[in-house]
């Protein structure tokens, strides 16, 4: 909760919100570039607690901080610099036939007061990202980080404080029961990163205000690695998009789909991959500090029972599958000879878990993909444009990667979002900014000829009127 002032999360709320038609008009984008600013400086000063709270929350490796959290906040920051006098821009748009006579313009409007609920698993990035659109738009904002990172849910609201007005900002601490008196409340928009479960609790939640949302979600990002792919690199990008911060990615690529032709070279290159970044024994991988922990013992007995149970049903390790319960260490593993009735090809793994599945037909590959929920990525790997082009024309994903993985989350100009089950809504760049913005069209008469509109209608007027407009 709120330490500055001792206040329930719906009193937080009410004061927020009471402020905010008054902000409303004055958060002129001149405020909302300073405000940016300071944000930016605040976490560009606060860098070395940054880093130790993310270790101290799972020994998140300080590279993957710098790359993965402070990265793609500051770039989402100087993106917004970059592009919101544009984006805040009144456009006036042309009238249509039937609208001679008149004016219209769309005014982006901020929405009021969001809510942003946040996941552990990138702490930093997901919270002060949206954090960054919903300012970019003008809104004030909660922002509700994950309890299960408190190092780092301590260090977003020291940002916060420094950097921003209580008036405009407050980071609200807690869990289920702080988020679930958070969603009672009428707020104006909702931006929700987690799990597709609790994203339902959440919609149903704004479903009583009529509150929009925005729901980036997650599930089962599947990879195939096609006949024509480099195998080399496709190895590379796949082991370092699955075992950065130990798999815990929404977008990580959850199990890889092989073509049988290639299977035994592209898993020799898997494992030597593996070798390279992260040690070649399993005394190298533990003590290597390019690898993060598992956030908590429940996800590590998740994990392992995940592991354990594949095996005993005649899943074999091609590496990993040792632990450190201590330290929540798991190595990276590789399954082969997993199966649909297993939990690890039906659950979203997040975690340092590879199943590789062979395949004959690509056809076969669509249509498991086809029947499941829809991922939130899609990473191809081959050579062959024409397979490629076939595999994302038949298939729905929130995005597609093409012989790259986790990237595209580092690209403003592209919308960042899922589809169904992976998600509602987009965010980044101009998409964020469009989230937690009222697109409001104004429309003015200054000499179009409405009276033909209105009754008496039996001149027949309005039906030629409407045919000659229709035609
Ligand atoms: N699409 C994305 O951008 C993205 C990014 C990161 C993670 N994810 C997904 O998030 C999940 C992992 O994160 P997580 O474990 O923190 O997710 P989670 O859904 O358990 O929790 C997310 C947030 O919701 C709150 N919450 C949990 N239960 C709640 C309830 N019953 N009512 C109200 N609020 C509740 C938590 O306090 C936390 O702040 C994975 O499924 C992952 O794929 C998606």
């Amino acid at each position: 909760m709120d330490h500055r002032s001792f206040k329930t999360p719906a009193q937080i709320f009410v004061d927020l919100a009471e402020g905010n038609p008054q902000r409303r008009m004055a958060f002129d984008p001149a405020q909302r570039r300073a405000a940016l600013q300071a944000l930016s400086r605040a976490i560009h000063d606060c860098e070395a607690e940054i880093l130790a709270a993310l270790a101290e929350d799972f020994a998140k490796p300080e590279a993957e901080i710098r790359l993965t959290e402070i990265l793609p906040v500051q770039a989402e920051i100087s993106h917004a610099l970059r592009h919101l006098k544009t984006w805040t821009k009144v456009r006036r748009v042309r009238p249509t036939r039937a609208m001679l006579g008149t004016r219209a313009r769309i005014v982006p409007e901020p929405k009021g007061t969001a809510l942003i609920i946040a996941p552990w698993n990138y702490p930093l990035a997901l919270s002060l990202g949206p954090l960054v659109s919903a300012i970019a738009a003008g809104c004030a904002a909660i922002v509700k980080p994950s309890e299960l990172a408190p190092a780092s849910a301590a260090v977003i609201a020291q940002i916060v404080e420094e950097a921003l007005p209580a008036d405009l900002v407050r980071v609200v601490q807690g869990g289920v029961e702080v988020s679930q008196e958070l969603l009672d409340q009428p707020f104006d928009h909702i931006f929700f990163t987690g799990s597709p479960r609790v994203g339902k609790i959440v919609m149903a939640a704004a479903a009583k205000h009529l509150t929009s949302v925005t729901l980036e979600l997650g599930g089962k990002s599947p990879v195939i690695v096609g006949p024509g792919a480099d195998l080399k690199k496709a190895a590379r990008m796949i082991a370092w998009g699955k075992f950065a911060n130990a798999g815990q990615t929404c977008i990580a690529p959850d199990h890889v789909y092989v073509a049988k032709q290639i299977e035994a070279p592209f898993l020799a290159e898997l494992k030597a991959a593996i070798a390279r970044m992260y040690g070649k024994t399993e005394e190298a991988q533990a003590a290597s500090r390019d690898l993060a922990r598992i956030i908590n013992p429940d996800h590590f007995a998740r994990l392992m029972g995940m592991i354990e149970s594949a095996q005993s049903a005649g899943a074999k390790a091609l590496t990993g599958a040792t632990s450190e319960a201590a330290s929540r260490y798991i190595a990276p593993t590789v399954l082969m000879g997993t199966d649909p009735s297993m939990r690890v090809e039906q659950e979203e793994i997040f975690g340092p878990v590879l199943p590789v599945i062979p395949f004959d037909d690509a056809a076969d590959v669509v249509a498991r993909i086809e029947a499941g929920p829809k991922p939130l990525a899609l990473y191809i790997f081959e050579r062959d444009r024409g397979l490629i082009d076939r595999l994302r024309r038949a298939t729905s994903s929130g995005a597609v990667g093409v012989n790259v993985a986790l990237v595209h989350y580092l690209h403003q100009n592209l919308p960042f979002g899922g589809i169904g089950n992976s998600g509602v809504g987009a965010a980044h760049g101009h998409w964020g900014f469009e989230a937690f913005t009222h697109l409001k069209p104004v429309l003015e008469n200054r000499f179009a000829p409405l009276a033909m509109l209105m009754p008496p209608y039996r001149s027949g007027r309005m039906a030629k009127l409407a045919q000659k407009f229709l035609r």
